[in-house]
């Protein structure tokens, strides 16, 4: 297409120029008829857009805004509707498929269920239920997490939402152990919503509570697990105790799969969780065999346990998909998400500006594995070493350790206790922020840190665990 009068200008000359019609992504559209889904899987690199154009829909319980594009990148999910609904997808969809087999009558009327106990718990004055999500891995826990908080937000509650998996994170990292109050609505995009470290965002901000765990799966460090779980359910019970809207809201607990493996599962630590979070209703997902043996070990008086509909619909998840999930979670965390773009910075520092902890755990390997750490073992003081000469007792959390060229590209969770705390002091501490290691220069002594504040690094102790794994490209 040749413009009149183009060809005029200085420069041009006679040649016409052609334009060529601007690339319009033609959007699908679904018409989906009421109490059924449109299940998606998008990549990490190409996000799909869904844009609700008539009706009601909701993904995992949050409502989507009429004419409001969202991006969804390396997402599985599905867009629920109760009443029917049309929806525009653009961009790249690995699948779009309509479900019309779904549990989610079952989870509306758990909600229901819920709802009945905060409206008794407000009249009494009394703690709302405490829910505990079980199920094995990819059953739809943090899903079902999820839509039940939605759900709760909708209804003017401020429920707890707590996640005891450390294999992927909530308004956090992987490896973190959290808990937030949530009060507004929880972000599609983003799946839980965003964290003030994770700058300006159209939603109000959720303040997170996060101690570190840094190992993979609680069974690998049941000693340190155990004692975070006590920490964070302490901080819920205080925080219910503190504000009548949240107590009679209750709390909503994740777990890892992990906990259901096995004949009996993970009786120990669920036994654990179930008592320090005073937990009254277990919501299982999944296989009868073992909500037989849960029901026997747990249903009483004070418990009620549930059993409830797996969606058929939960992808299963590839290791490296849940890879590339963390790692993502984990450049969101330092260079934000969707529309908020963040500028971590990074600092340089010598050696002995930081006093790093590495956590001893099954999966580190060490000499000094030999024996399990004893909670009511005597509290050894460590000796500051470097990791090639230190000597460190098998009953301790951590080793504290000299930078090293093994901690390249791994992160470190920077707590609130002083950097000479004891032990107990550092593991009960809660969690300041994350840094993450770019460079080590053994020679000079120095740490090339990236860090989502200016600054120095606080003189705080400084926890590094096995878990999450490296990532690479964090920085260019
Ligand atoms: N109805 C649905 N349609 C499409 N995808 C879904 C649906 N429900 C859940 N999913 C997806 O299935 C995957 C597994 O679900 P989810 O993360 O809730 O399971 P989980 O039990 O918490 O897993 P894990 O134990 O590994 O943490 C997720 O990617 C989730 O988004």
């Amino acid at each position: 297409m040749s413009l009149p009068g183009l060809s005029n200008l200085p420069g041009l000359g006679s040649a016409s120029l052609e334009l060529s019609a601007p690339t319009v992504a033609v959007p699908r559209v679904y018409n989906l008829n009421p109490e059924t889904e449109l299940r998606f899987e998008s990549s990490f690199s190409n996000p799909i857009n869904i844009k609700l154009v008539y009706g009601n829909a909701e993904i995992f319980g949050t409502e989507l805004a009429p004419n409001t594009t969202y991006t969804l990148k390396g997402a599985k999910a599905a867009v629920y509707t109760w009443y029917g609904c049309r929806l525009e997808i653009t961009g790249c969809a690995e699948t779009v498929q309509v479900g019309e087999q779904t549990p989610m009558l079952q989870y509306i009327n758990t909600h229901g269920a819920l709802e009945d106990a905060r409206e008794s718990a407000q009249t009494k004055k009394s703690m709302g239920p405490r829910v505990l999500i079980v199920g094995a891995e990819n059953a739809g826990k943090t899903s079902l997490a999820k839509m039940l908080t939605a759900y709760a937000i909708k209804s003017d509650r401020q429920p707890i939402g707590v996640n005891l998996d450390p294999s992927q994170a909530l308004l956090s990292v992987p490896g973190a152990l959290t808990a937030s109050t949530f009060a507004s609505l929880l972000d599609v995009e983003e799946g839980w919503g965003s964290s003030p470290i994770s700058g300006p965002s159209a939603l109000p901000i959720k303040m997170p509570l996060c101690y570190h765990f840094g190992c993979k799966t609680a069974e690998s460090n049941p000693k340190l697990y155990k004692s975070l779980v006590t920490r964070l359910a302490l901080a819920v019970t205080s925080r219910m105790e503190a504000d009548e809207d949240v107590r009679s809201s209750g709390c909503i607990i994740d777990t890892p799969g992990s906990l259901t493996v096995g004949e009996n599962g993970n009786y120990d630590l669920l036994q654990h969780i179930v008592s320090e979070f005073s937990v009254n209703a277990i919501l299982f997902l999944g296989e009868d065999a073992l909500y037989n043996k849960l029901q026997q070990q747990f249903n009483g008086p004070e418990v009620t346990i549930a059993q409830l509909d797996k969606s058929t619909a939960c992808f299963a998840r590839s290791q490296s998909y849940m890879k590339e999930f963390r790692q993502q979670q984990i450049r969101d965390y330092f260079f934000g998400h969707g529309s908020i773009t963040l500028s971590p910075l990074t600092t340089q520092t010598d050696f002995g500006n930081l006093s790093i902890y590495r956590i001893n755990d099954s999966t580190t390997p060490s000499p000094h594995k030999t024996e399990n750490y004893d909670e009511d073992d005597a509290y050894e003081p460590t000796v500051p070493q470097p990791p090639t000469t230190t000597t460190t007792p098998s009953n301790q959390i951590y080793e504290k350790i000299t930078p090293s060229n093994m901690m390249q590209n791994s992160l470190l969770a920077v707590t609130n206790a002083d950097s000479n705390a004891s032990q107990e002091e550092i593991r009960d501490a809660s969690v300041m922020g994350y840094v993450y290691v770019a460079g080590v220069e053994e020679g000079s002594r120095k740490i090339r840190l990236l860090s989502p504040v200016g600054g120095k690094v606080p003189a705080k102790a400084i926890i590094w665990g096995s878990w999450p794994e490296e990532v690479v490209d964090l920085v260019g």
